[in-house]
């Protein structure tokens, strides 16, 4: 595996095999890596020649600055963890590298980019598709990898890829979940016990509404959602909605395809989001 902290070097190494039209793969994380990663990697790996991982905290797209210096950084575990599920190149740019001057960023991102996740963290997918854009420049991969738990951000990236008209595929992966139903993420480690046993109501008020969908309406299933919710101690919602799986807008019309409902909510000091495909 090489370790690359340079964008030069990164495409000095990338060039001769994208040259020798090998498939070049990119999984963008921040690090503090779980199987949710290494099963992108995974997935990568059955679709790719090469597979570059990256790993940077991006700080354009933390809206709380305690949230980025909390962020969790277990490097010497990442790499064992990169190593042992055969990643071929790992991305560790300091932030210098990638924003060595102030620059502006804003691109039209759709009215998608205002709800949900941007009405909470407001300019986030700003920051997102800055990154995102410059990792691609960086590695000028064939096909990019990112987890389906973070739902709105994989069309925010569609939408960046379709605005610049870059020749990237985007591929949306299923959400690996503990045992009992937790999505895993890396900001799981900030849980305490009580928050931890707390937290397991948001995957299963999804999971309620995932088994109820044909049965029931659309409001009785957010009903019996929020309820479900707001009896949790130390669960603090900031939404729960059934949404059209393109617009992001709630959605009324069962028959309409893909619906998903999205769920975010503060578990005790840590804010943790997660959804469910529902047809
Ligand atoms: N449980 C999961 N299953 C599948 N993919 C995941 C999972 N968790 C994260 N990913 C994906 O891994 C990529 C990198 O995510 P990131 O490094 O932010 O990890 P994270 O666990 O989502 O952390 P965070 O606490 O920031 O939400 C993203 O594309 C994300 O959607
Ligand atoms: C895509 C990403 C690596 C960009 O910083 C980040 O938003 C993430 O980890 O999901
Ligand atoms: N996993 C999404 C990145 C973030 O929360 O900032």
């Amino acid at each position: 595996m090489k370790v690359i902290n340079t964008i030069a070097a990164l495409k000095s190494l990338l060039e001769p095999i994208k040259l020798a039209q090998q498939k070049i793969a990119l999984v963008p994380t921040m690090g503090a890596l779980h199987k949710g990663h290494v099963s992108l990697i995974n997935i990568a790996q059955q679709q790719a020649d090469v597979v570059v991982c990256s790993i940077f905290v991006n700080p354009t797209q933390f809206t709380d600055p305690k949230d980025l210096e909390k962020y969790p950084r277990p490097l010497e575990h990442d790499m064992k963890m990169l190593e042992d599920a055969g990643c071929n190149v790992v991305f560790m740019p300091s932030v210098t590298e990638m924003y060595p001057r102030p620059e502006v960023w804003h691109i039209d991102l759709g009215p998608a980019e205002f709800l949900l996740e941007g009405a909470f963290r407001k300019g986030h997918y700003q920051g997102v598709t800055q990154i995102v854009k410059k990792l691609f420049d960086a590695v000028n991969p064939d096909i990019a990898f990112f987890g389906q738990k973070d739902f709105q951000q994989v069309l925010m990236i569609k939408n960046m890829v379709a605005y610049f008209n870059m020749p990237v595929e985007i591929v949306s992966c299923p959400i690996i979940r503990e045992e009992d139903g937790l999505a895993m993420s890396s900001r799981n480690i900030h849980l305490t016990a009580a928050d931890r046993k707390n937290a397991l109501v948001l995957s299963r008020a999804l999971g309620y509404v995932q088994d109820n969908f044909t049965a029931h309406s659309i409001p009785e299933l957010l009903k019996e959602a929020g309820k479900m919710i707001s009896n949790t101690p130390g669960v603090v919602l900031d939404y729960f909605t059934i949404a059209n799986g393109e617009t992001l807008l709630p959605e009324e019309d069962k028959t309409h395809h893909p619906i998903v409902a999205l769920v975010a909510a503060r578990v005790g000091q840590t804010r943790l989001i997660d959804n469910m495909i529902l047809n």
